[in-house]
């Protein structure tokens, strides 16, 4: 099947889909009978670039990397420039789009916006923006099925690992109580570094954003707010619970020293930024805290910008999922998977 694609935002986690739709085009052709033209591109600094024919995917990361400004993309017959994030959802040729642009922890915009607008115009949206997901699931979800479009969001949470669709699929049939983690790569990154090189908080942090993990505005991630969303993405989507952000007490690792990273270390323990979502009959408890783990717990070993996930089912006990949090192609690559979804949908239909 051929795909028609426009990103909205176009930083790291969209260069990184654009990498990958690159190099393993001919890959997916042969495996999945995936063929995707970007044709539209529109970035809020970087410009914004459409051709109802399709972008040289390498050429625009070319022009993009030599000039900073996708609009510098070689002027061929029909290309149009300047469209904002609106227009182009809803104008080009495009059947899906991918929202790339930043979370906005407060409103969740114009992300949101973004979302309502493609469902209405009956396109596809995939999307790692978690804004939306934390803050209007029940709604766009609705708008969504509507519209008859799909809706995919898997990197909303631990980036390409596949923490939402492998409960959904692989653990269906399962009650989920229980869920419990580290949700956020920048925090585990930055105490990582800290306990095991000694370097200091901003080091570290200055490390993340380098390495593309942070947020825009990493105040989200090391005061909890990017964990926060994560839980009430997890307890919506997974448990069926409509946890609201503002239900979440939530602390960042802000407060941690030095000094008391080698004190927990030196008492056998180890700091992380932990999540938990628990059900206790009707009510859903859950909350976003930095705490001491001993260094047998399994969520102790998970260093760097990996993430990590229990789920404590029913029929099959605890299951513990690790990988990715963060990362230019970790994330990308859950982009591609929603998008082989997709694939795989309408060639059902179509066979
Ligand atoms: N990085 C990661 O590892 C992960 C990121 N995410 C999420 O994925 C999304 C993208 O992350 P990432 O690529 O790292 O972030 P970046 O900040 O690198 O990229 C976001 C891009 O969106 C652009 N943008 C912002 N607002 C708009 C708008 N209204 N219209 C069009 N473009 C807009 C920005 O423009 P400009 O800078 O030019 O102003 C920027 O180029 C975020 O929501 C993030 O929370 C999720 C999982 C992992
Ligand atoms: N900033 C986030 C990116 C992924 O959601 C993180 O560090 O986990």
């Amino acid at each position: 099947m051929s795909h028609k694609l426009a990103f909205i935002g176009f930083g790291v986690v969209g260069q990184g889909l654009a990498e990958i739709l690159l190099e393993k085009k001919e890959e997916l052709k042969q495996k999945e009978g995936f063929e995707a033209t970007v044709v539209a591109i529109s970035d809020l600094m970087k410009g914004s670039i459409y051709h109802p024919n399709g972008l040289d995917i390498d050429l625009v990361l070319k022009t993009l990397k030599e000039t900073g400004n996708l609009e510098n993309y070689p002027k061929v017959p029909s290309l149009v420039t300047g469209w904002d994030s609106f227009k182009t959802i809803k104008e080009t040729n495009a059947d899906t789009i991918i929202e790339v642009s930043y979370t906005d922890v407060k409103t969740g915009q114009p992300a949101i916006d973004h979302c309502k607008a493609a469902f209405e115009s009956r396109k596809n949206v995939v999307m790692t923006n978690k804004g939306p997901v934390a803050l209007a699931y029940k709604e766009l979800s609705e708008l969504a099925k509507k519209h008859g479009v799909y809706w995919g969001f898997e990197g909303t949470v631990m980036s390409g690992t596949p923490s939402l669709r492998m409960p959904i699929e692989a653990l269906a049939g399962n009650e989920i109580n229980e869920i419990r983690g580290i949700f956020n790569g920048t925090t585990n990154y930055i105490l990582t570094k800290m306990e095991k090189e000694g370097i200091s908080y901003e080091e570290a942090l200055k490390e993340a954003q380098q390495l593309g993990y942070a947020e825009a505005d990493p105040t989200s991630d090391v005061e909890g707010y990017d964990a926060r969303y994560k839980v009430v993405i997890l307890a919506n989507y997974i448990m069926g619970v409509p946890l609201k952000v503002e239900d979440v007490p939530c602390k960042g690792i802000t407060d941690i020293t030095l000094k008391e990273i080698k004190e927990a270390k030196d008492e056998g323990k180890r700091w992380k930024l932990l999540a938990k979502i628990k059900k206790e009959n009707d009510r859903i408890v859950a909350s976003v805290a930095p705490e001491k783990v001993d260094l047998v717990d399994p969520l102790a070993s998970i260093d760097g910008a990996v993430n990590a996930i229990t789920y404590e089912c029913d029929l099959l006990g605890p299951v513990t999922l690790s990988g990715a949090g963060a990362g230019k192609k970790e994330t990308g690559f859950s982009l591609l998977i929603d998008l082989i979804h997709i694939n795989r949908k309408q060639k059902l239909i179509t066979v």
